[in-house]
């Protein structure tokens, strides 16, 4: 399909960026003056309450052809079975482990829209509080229609394709490998530079994604600030009717404003889509002995009310050396009272040597017993550990306080995997003297 430019980016994360598509679209010295340039609406967007301390207010001024209040009401929207809080509030809490195969692509057409899939979710959409995970796989861009989720930020993880994500504050191109986030309200759009794409959106109802603390590390390292990348202003002047949906309460609603609702001409400000590249993650790790805790590993962190307890963490396995010595080198077995969800976007990950495929999923939930399968244990104790470079691998956990409710949907799918339990069995007993 189509190749694209990839539009000039700002940079840094949570920066008060400035930017018009016109020039002279932006107003200078005021938000809101009598007269915006051109006849411009502004609009301001709250993403943290107007009296959230200073540090953490985050909020943007929009410069629109039209304002965005103008639309008919809202219809609920039956067009999607599958995404929302609908999808699990029929399913029921599960202890068990489960690990899913790769969604298929669809043979019917099918948009971002259409080929999302709720597959697990935690806390309380109203409460703000918890995450909902939703897969897609789609082969089709959105033609002549938006989205935006008043329930939560989207961190779109691609697993295959390329997406050209339209914002109302600009375009980004995110390929494998990159992660998108698009705040909550903001209209956006995917359209796909590849003949398919699939991949994980986690939907965030909790405090924004922010980047860890990183204590003793210093003042660099894991994802570096810099590195995260804002679109620039870019707007449609279209009269053309455009189905706007939104997830509200975790259902879904659509209205049909007479244009198209990507008119942003000028911006600023701090919440901001943007896109970020996992290749660029400056990895920290051992270089003694064991294997340290993979929170050395979290890109964003959305905090909870408890100091150092995520409501959801954003986790990454990139390609690393591993050189402990005297160590079991793979994750250990463990038990979290944390809950793990787990994806793959390329390779193989070094806790488990089958069946858990690029595009697959797993759910590890609070206290279950979990770690390396029997083949890669018994590889991990027979290696001889000179330093080796994982390579050509990328999973990634959503990791939250809360644990995951899977969908009726993700229970009853046949890429569910029966026998996921069997990968641990077999060990062989220790021998006491
Ligand atoms: O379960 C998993 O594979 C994720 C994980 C990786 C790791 O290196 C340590 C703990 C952990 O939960
Ligand atoms: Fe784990």
């Amino acid at each position: 399909m189509s190749d694209a430019i990839d539009p000039p980016m700002l940079t840094g994360f949570g920066n008060h960026h400035a930017t018009q598509a016109v020039a002279g679209a932006l107003p200078v010295g005021r938000n809101s003056p009598q007269h915006v340039s051109f006849g411009l609406y502004a609009e301001q967007l709250s993403a943290t309450a107007f009296t959230a301390p200073r540090h953490e207010n985050r909020r943007s001024w929009l410069y629109r052809i039209r304002p965005s209040a103008m639309h008919p009401p809202f219809m609920p929207y039956d067009g999607q079975a599958l995404l929302g809080n609908l999808a699990f509030e029929a399913g029921a809490p599960t202890p068990n482990r489960l690990r899913w195969n790769p969604l298929p692509l669809p043979v019917e057409p099918a948009d971002f829209i259409d080929g999302l899939v709720t597959y697990a979710g935690n806390g309380d959409v109203a409460a703000g509080v918890g995450c909902s995970i939703h897969l897609y796989a789609a082969n089709r861009s959105m033609v002549d229609r938006a989205f935006f989720s008043a329930d939560g930020e989207w961190l779109i993880v691609p697993q295959q394709g390329r997406l050209r994500i339209v914002t109302e504050m600009g375009v980004m191109i995110v390929a494998p490998l990159q992660i998108a986030l698009i705040p909550r309200g903001v209209r956006f759009r995917v359209d796909l530079l590849d003949e398919a794409a699939r991949g994980y959106a986690c939907e965030n109802h909790g405090a924004l994604l922010r980047l860890p603390d990183l204590g003793p590390i210093g003042s660099n390292g894991l994802a570096n600030v810099r590195d995260f990348e804002a679109p620039v202003a870019a707007y449609e002047d279209s009269d053309r009717p455009c189905e706007l949906v939104q997830k509200y309460q975790g259902r879904l609603w659509s209205t049909m404003p007479g244009h198209s609702p990507f008119d942003v001409v000028a911006w600023h400000g701090n919440i901001t889509p943007y896109r970020y590249d996992l290749t660029r993650f400056n990895v920290m790790g051992t270089v003694s002995y064991d294997h340290p805790d993979p929170s050395i590993f979290t890109v964003l962190t959305s905090p909870s009310n408890t100091a150092g307890t995520a409501n959801l963490d954003f986790v990454i396995f990139p390609p690393r050396w591993m050189v402990a010595e005297n160590t079991f080198r793979p994750p250990w077995f463990h038990r979290n009272i944390m809950s793990e969800f787990m994806g793959l976007i390329t390779g193989e990950y070094d806790a488990k040597a089958g069946g858990f495929a690029p595009g697959g999923a797993s759910l590890h939930n609070m206290m279950s017993a979990h770690g390396p399968d029997v083949a890669s244990h018994d590889r991990a104790v027979a290696a001889t550990l000179t330093p080796h470079k994982i390579e050509d691998t990328m999973a990634f956990m959503f990791e939250s306080r809360l644990p995951f409710t899977p969908t009726r949907w993700a229970m009853e799918t046949p890429l569910l995997q029966g026998d996921y339990d069997a990968c641990w069995t077999g060990f062989a007993k220790a021998q006491l003297p």
